[in-house]
């Protein structure tokens, strides 16, 4: 008993920030919405125009790839919302990583953190390879003819070839990181503006050459495997598979909301530059894809035809072979923000781990000339190199999309179990009082309340009928049991959605019957957790519409990652099991915050 309570207790334990940290901002408030936006849009916008929108069109969704990136972008916006206020709680710069660690635990933390390394390093990969296809594609393809020729891999789930070129890529981006290069706002806005008005040149240049026919081909114009033609040639499911895919193309702007502390004014700056930078991002997906598949029948975008870079060869098809220069300096540009974008944060948040101690301490190693980080580094670049060779862009989407929804989604239970919570206003005082929280006897602190709060009714408990104004241990218990529900029925009720997917479509009434009692149990719950009392913290940025903005990212979040392939989800299973392994096995017993705990007893035995 003794030892599972101890268990616990380091899985939630959390890190202090002290004071002294918090009011030690060496950084400027510069920024400004347009800058955040910019900053958003140049690492977000990609791989989605230049390789994605071909590829889930001519696979999974047809011309409905653009409802596609719309359902996407949803869900970024939800996600992107709780982010911002996530982020607002930690009164310092850093990633989820740092932010759940503060406020929520370590275990959720090194959950987060572990995905943001999968986000980072599949996110360099899977650019890196979309890179390798354009500047191929420059030179006719002759890289990967050769390579597919010369040493062709002939295992399911891995690519045609080894793509050395993406290695190579990345490899030298690796290098550049170890050197300490830093990134620079003027040249991401440069080149963001140059990806831009390529994007907008395509799509009015593009216009001209469109046939609507091409969204409503007949089931005879199609080949045997390409779906039956329309608008939704496969179906409802593959437009939503093509959402799950999509998201892909929306990662990235959670730049804005870590960079958020140089803004002038981040309450405004903050959400305003997310919504900004998604709208544009969402408008450029919509614009290409669009274009795209009506320029081109969808079944003959897909990647074995266009060799990884579909809108040069829809241009070459139309007889205007001269846009492909065009594209390819869009393409270079934008990938080549969308890259940095990746690759810069990765040493950063492996740094903060490993610092932490909840990775290998020797990742947190810097080189005294060029004060980097080397070792996390290079291991990362070279591992990243390597899945950049050794996968599909597809592929390598598809797994940093469960990786991201994942940190997403356990971002938005984060915020929902925050805003319920009163604990975090006790601590954060004591922060600012420098005090040691935990050698408080917490027990004691709360027995007064405890009496009171057996006597309410269990109505009064649920729905809180007599009015408590402010979050207590108690309510907060009953809310973080409340999300905790939440989140378990959300999950059956998505994994039913897409597994009785067929049978709603065709209406079938015990389906329908299933799925309705489990809704209403979901909006029972939910009404619940909104009655309960809440913190009476004041952040700089605080999601609208709690709780009912946070499940609904839930929500979408969970259907989408259930809508992707279960190669993609042995994969995450591995990626998972690592981490957990380095967790349990070294983490948990070398984590800063355990060694503090350990030296507090021992001074208080004294
Ligand atoms: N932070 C990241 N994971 N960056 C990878 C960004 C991928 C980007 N959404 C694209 O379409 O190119």
């Amino acid at each position: 008993m003794i030892f599972l309570r101890n268990f616990i207790k380091s899985l939630l334990r959390r890190k202090r920030i002290d004071s002294s940290q918090i009011s030690n901002t060496r950084l400027d408030r510069c920024l400004t919405t347009l800058d955040l936006s910019a900053l958003g849009i140049g690492s977000t916008l990609g791989l989605g125009i230049y390789v994605l929108a071909g590829d889930v069109a001519s696979r999974t969704s047809g011309p409905a790839v653009t409802i596609s990136f719309f359902i996407a972008a949803i869900a970024s916006v939800f996600a992107g919302l709780c982010y911002a206020e996530f982020g607002a709680r930690v009164p310092k710069a850093g990633s989820a990583y740092v932010y759940s660690y503060v406020t929520v635990g370590e275990f959720m933390a090194f959950v987060i953190g572990w995905n943001l390394v999968l986000e980072y390093v599949i996110g360099t990969a899977s650019v890196a390879r979309g890179y390798s296809n354009y500047v191929d594609s420059l030179v006719n393809g002759t890289v990967q003819a050769n390579l597919r020729y010369y040493m062709p891999i002939d295992v399911p789930g891995l690519s045609a070839y080894p793509d050395f070129l993406a290695f190579l890529i990345t490899f030298s981006l690796t290098i550049m990181l170890v050197i300490g290069v830093k990134e620079s706002t003027r040249f991401n806005s440069v080149f963001t503006g140059i990806n831009l008005l390529v994007v907008l040149f395509v799509v009015i240049a593009g216009s001209f050459h469109i046939d609507f026919h091409n969204w409503n081909l007949s089931k005879d114009e199609v080949p045997e495997n390409a779906g039956k033609g329309g608008f939704m040639p496969y179906g409802f499911s593959g437009m939503m598979s093509g959402a799950a895919t999509c998201f892909y193309a929306f990662i990235g702007f959670d730049v804005i909301a870590t960079t958020g502390e140089e803004a002038k004014n981040p309450q405004r700056s903050i959400p305003i530059s997310i919504v900004l930078s998604l709208l544009f991002v969402f408008l450029a997906y919509f614009g290409i894809s669009a274009v795209q598949t009506l320029m081109l029948p969808y079944y003959l975008q897909t990647e074995e035809i266009t060799k990884g870079a579909p809108l040069p060869y829809v241009f070459e098809y139309v007889g205007w072979p001269v846009a492909k220069w065009i594209i390819s300096i869009g393409a270079l540009t934008g990938l080549s923000t969308s890259l940095l974008g990746a690759m810069f944060p990765l040493p950063r948040v492996l740094y903060s781990m490993a610092s932490d101690g909840v990775i290998f301490r020797s990742f947190a190693d810097i080189n005294p000339r060029t004060k980097t980080p080397i070792l996390a580094t290079l291991i990362s670049g070279i591992f990243a190199g390597a899945m950049a060779a050794l996968f599909d862009v597809k592929e390598l989407a598809d797994m940093m999309s469960i990786g991201t929804l994942l940190a997403y989604t356990l971002v938005s239970i984060s915020v929902l179990i925050l805003r319920f919570s009163h604990e975090i206003d006790n601590i954060d005082d004591d922060i600012n009082r420098n005090i040691t929280v935990e050698m408080k006897p917490l027990r004691s602190k709360y027995q007064n309340s405890d009496e009171k709060f057996d006597n309410r009714s269990w109505c009064a408990k649920l729905f809180n009928t007599d009015r408590m104004k402010e979050a207590s241990a108690q309510t907060s218990r009953i809310s973080t049991n409340l999300v905790m529900f939440i989140t378990t029925v959300l999950i059956i009720f998505d994994a039913l959605l897409v597994y009785l997917e067929d049978r709603l479509v065709e209406l079938e009434t015990n389906s329908f019957i299933i799925i309705l009692a489990i809704f209403i149990v979901l909006v029972f719950s939910i009404i619940s957790l909104a009655m309960q009392p809440r913190s009476t913290k004041k952040l700089s940025f605080q999601v609208p519409w709690v709780p009912l903005i946070p499940i609904l990212s839930m929500f979408v979040n969970f259907y989408l990652m259930f809508k992707l392939s279960t190669t993609t989800w042995i994969r995450f299973a591995i990626w998972m099991a690592i981490g957990l392994s380095i967790y349990f096995f070294y983490g948990i017993w070398h984590s800063n915050e355990r060694s503090r705990r350990y030296e507090a007893r021992q001074n208080s035995a004294n």
